[in-house]
């Protein structure tokens, strides 16, 4: 595994342990150790995944404190752009939006520090997101952005979105009540 950190404080790139033979393949997104020693201590308490048609953009998303997590996001099948959003106030990246190629093919994780919205544009049928995350899900917590109002250019007009992402807070308005 190779842990490469980003301008993005707390935010890396993480290149998977992988080995293919004739029956396949084995990837590893997990080592306790090797994240510790790479400064990555979040414990995760949940797991789950996401499947999307080309196109769809899922996001910006992020739990509200005390509920905050960290997030490790991957693709087992097909190809995302994952995209990040630095939220925390005192951080000299605040504002600045990080994104990343994440794909089967590629076998790369990104951990993502709370304090950080999350989203992705799907590129394929059924990309299929996994995720771990250091916090229980928490419904009264759970809250975004809108993906048009921090200045990202997704390349779609038209993207297939939830009812709930569509209505998501501005930006401009989020920093108004910014926690983090
Ligand atoms: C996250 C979550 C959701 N749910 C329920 C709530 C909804 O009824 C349903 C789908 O949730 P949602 O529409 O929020 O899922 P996505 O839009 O794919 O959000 C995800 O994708 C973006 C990019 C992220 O970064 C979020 O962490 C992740 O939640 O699952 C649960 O029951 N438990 C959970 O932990």
């Amino acid at each position: 595994m190779k842990f490469t950190e980003t301008e993005i404080k707390g935010l890396f790139i993480i290149e998977d342990f992988h080995v293919e033979d004739e029956r396949g393949s084995f990837t590893k997104t997990y080592n306790r150790s090797l994240f510790k020693n790479n400064k990555l201590k979040g414990k995760f308490k949940e797991s789950f995944y996401s499947v999307s048609k080309r196109d769809v953009i899922r996001g910006m998303h992020f739990q509200l404190p005390p509920h905050d997590q960290d997030k490790m996001v991957y693709v087992t099948r097909g190809k995302i752009i994952d995209v990040i959003l630095d939220l925390r106030k005192k951080s000299k990246t605040y504002g600045q939006v990080f994104s990343i190629e994440l794909s089967e093919e590629k076998r790369n994780s990104l951990y993502i520090p709370k304090g950080c919205a999350h989203g992705f544009k799907s590129l394929e049928d059924d990309s299929t997101v996994v995720y771990d995350v250091t916090t229980v899900h928490s419904p009264e917590s759970d809250s975004g952005i809108r993906w048009d109002s921090f200045g990202y250019d997704w390349k779609t007009n038209i993207p297939l979105m939830s009812e709930k992402d569509k209505n998501l807070m501005e930006f401009s308005e989020f920093k108004k009540k910014n926690p983090f």
